[in-house]
């Protein structure tokens, strides 16, 4: 993924409010990268922009030698679905689906339809919660639903996971179950994962750490180290 020169500027009533001012950085295909800053300095506004849930101001964003940053929606719909997952701090499951029905609605579109269930019910397993599959969100732990996330965003079997604080709303204990389970899920399917966090448990893991202050990269630490706020 190449992030070229990109800006954000959101439309008030009277002007515009600059968020983000000109970022550019590479991830390379498999890599962890960790996206830290203090609160306010663009860091959801740029992961939007990267995942294809928003758009650029100016600027671009390669993925695959293709610039995603000024598509139709239509277009990018269909990248986000085959190349994007996503996963939410507060989970963002559908309360009224079981674990499994979860997972399977990005499946309903595409290649995979003919055997959501299937493939669901194997994602469930792979992040440990097969035996969870019939239970809705409400009865499942933060973690537990975490977890059920991240098989969604794994469901179309995406080059790249792009994670907005995924342990934000966890207790340690969870925490370091999701973020074990990403460890492992790195390992077994070397998908890209970028994770915007304010938690030093996710930078220290990551291999690469990029800082924003507001709405600017204050540095690149290409050894995996510790956020100095
Ligand atoms: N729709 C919007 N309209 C106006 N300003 C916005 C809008 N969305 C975000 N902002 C502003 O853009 C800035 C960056 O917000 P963003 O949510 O990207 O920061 P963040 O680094 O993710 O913060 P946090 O760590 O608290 O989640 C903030 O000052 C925020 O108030």
């Amino acid at each position: 993924m190449d992030v070229q020169q990109v800006t954000k500027e959101m439309k008030l009533e009277h002007g515009s409010l600059p968020i983000l001012k000109g970022i550019s950085f590479q991830i390379l295909a498999g890599e962890f990268v960790a996206i830290v800053g203090p609160s306010g300095a663009g860091k959801s506004t740029l992961l939007g922009i990267i995942a294809g849930l928003d758009t650029p101001t100016t600027g671009h964003v390669i993925i695959d030698g293709v610039d995603i940053a000024h598509m139709s929606e239509r277009a990018l719909a269909d990248i986000r679905n085959r190349c994007i997952g996503m996963v939410f701090q507060t989970f963002n499951l559908i309360p009224t689906l079981t674990a499994q029905e979860n997972v399977e609605v990005p499946l309903y579109v595409g290649k995979h339809a003919g055997s959501a269930s299937q493939r669901a019910r194997e994602l469930l397993d792979l992040v440990g919660l097969g035996h969870r599959a019939h239970h809705r969100p409400s009865q499942l732990s933060g973690g537990e639903q975490q977890r059920v996330a991240i098989a969604r965003a794994l469901a179309t079997d995406p080059a790249i996971i792009v994670a907005d604080e995924p342990t934000g709303n966890l207790d340690s204990r969870n925490s370091d179950h999701v973020l074990a389970l990403i460890a492992e899920l790195r390992r077994k399917t070397g998908k890209t994962f970028i994770i915007a966090t304010h938690s030093q448990d996710v930078a220290v893991r990551a291999d690469r750490v990029i800082r924003l202050v507001d709405g600017q990269i204050a540095a690149l630490d290409t050894s995996g180290g510790r956020i100095t706020q």
